[in-house]
């Protein structure tokens, strides 16, 4: 159900959009986008957007904002920064609402659950230099040491963990479809999805109920290079256990060629799906497992599911992260905090602007858990 707030915000951006000529599709998405990486180089965090977003993201610039062949004067720009106000009244941020979020805390055991792209990482045109930096790392790092960690990604697990380089937090790649996790306390693995491995600390268990797919994703990567081979700027991440295909750098025009022919190879696989990411499309299994399901994987085998006094902080930016959102919200305790710069649609209680205020954030949530008498590492509570 929508509020009266969120209709009355969706009516603004429609007005807004309508008034300079701006209709929402895929290829104003792109333009959008062109027109935001020509102002920002490779700092877009938001991706496939209208041009409401660009307002937004150019709120350091109000006065004028120049697009193609429109001219936004600074009244619009201003109603653009009232909208975004209200929205973050709505969600508000997590740095100015830390210490109430501190509070809360008390006596609780928190975990934390952090997305990759657009939120460790600022989002840039090739998907191979999203590097995070290494303020973000030793931040990380930080908190991992009071918090158990996750990282959950769409990327391949291998693939992030490349990015991140860090080995005190769990990693679930793959949209949450291959987790590596330390073995569960008490129950036994079921054998079906889950293998024991040999880690460095130690046996660990593999996570990934996909697994089936694996000859089919191959296959499917095969056709999916054939067929966006000749379109300038697309290509086919593979993903593990599932797949993304790019067009941030394909040209506005090309856009419906590739969706037909992504669309045409997916067709022939009736037990996969895609979905529209920023500037992506994520092709993957239809089973019943999302990033949702992870967090509660990851929270059961830490030994961390009894809601009454364990809260998930989940931090991301994506629509999938949407899911994770989802069951932190009907778990009724935890922290699910979105990284935007414009005012979306959101079922996250908080807000972060873009990656910088995510590394402001976890700083401060490492030295608060290093000042705070009751948190000790985990490395000392656990033994390691
Ligand atoms: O769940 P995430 O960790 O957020 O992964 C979602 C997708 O992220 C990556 O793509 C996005 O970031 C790229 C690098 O900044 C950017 O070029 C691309 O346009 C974005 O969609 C990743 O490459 C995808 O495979 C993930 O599905």
């Amino acid at each position: 159900m929508q509020s009266e707030f969120q209709k009355m915000m969706k009516r603004k951006l429609t007005t807004l959009n309508r008034a300079i000529g701006f209709q929402k599709s895929h290829s104003t998405k792109q333009r959008a986008n062109k027109i935001i990486s020509s102002n920002t180089k490779n700092n877009d965090e938001n991706g496939g957007c209208d041009l409401s977003m660009i307002i937004a993201r150019n709120r350091s610039n109000p006065l004028e904002l120049t697009t193609n062949n429109l001219i936004i004067d600074a009244a619009t720009t201003s109603s653009e920064d009232s909208i975004y106000n209200s929205w973050v009244a709505e969600h508000p941020s997590a740095l100015d609402s830390f210490d109430r979020m501190i509070k809360a805390a008390k006596g609780k055991k928190i975990a934390v659950f952090l997305d990759y792209d657009g939120t460790l990482s600022p989002i840039v045109d090739d998907p191979n230099q999203a590097f995070m930096s290494d303020e973000m790392r030793a931040a990380v790092r930080e908190v991992a040491k009071y918090f158990p960690t996750a990282i959950v990604s769409g990327r391949g697990r291998e693939k992030v963990k490349e990015f991140v380089q860090l080995g005190n937090v769990y990693y679930a790649g793959s949209h949450g479809m291959d987790i590596l996790a330390p073995p569960r306390p008490v129950k036994a693995c079921d054998g079906k999805y889950q293998t024991v491995v040999a880690g460095k600390k130690g046996s660990e268990v593999l996570f990934q109920p996909a697994k089936k797919y694996l000859p089919a994703i191959q296959e499917m990567i095969i056709e999916l290079e054939e067929e966006t081979r000749k379109i300038h700027g697309a290509s086919v991440e593979d993903n593990r256990f599932c797949v993304s295909v790019h067009f941030r750098q394909v040209r506005e025009e090309d856009y419906n060629i590739l969706q037909e022919k992504v669309k045409s190879v997916v067709k022939n696989y009736p037990e996969f799906h895609w979905s529209e990411g920023k500037m992506v499309m994520e092709i993957r299994p239809s089973i019943e497992w999302d990033k949702g399901h992870a967090l509660e994987y990851l929270l059961d085998t830490l030994g961390m599911s009894n809601s009454n006094d364990v809260l998930p902080l989940y931090i991301g930016d994506d629509r999938t992260d949407e899911d994770a959102f989802k069951v932190i919200e009907r778990r009724g305790q935890g922290f699910p905090i979105i990284v935007s710069s414009i005012p979306r649609e959101t079922r996250a209680s908080y807000s972060l602007h873009d990656p910088s205020e995510v590394l402001n954030f976890l700083l401060r949530l490492a030295k608060w858990s290093k000042s705070s008498s009751s948190s000790r590492p985990l490395a000392q509570i656990w033994g390691i």
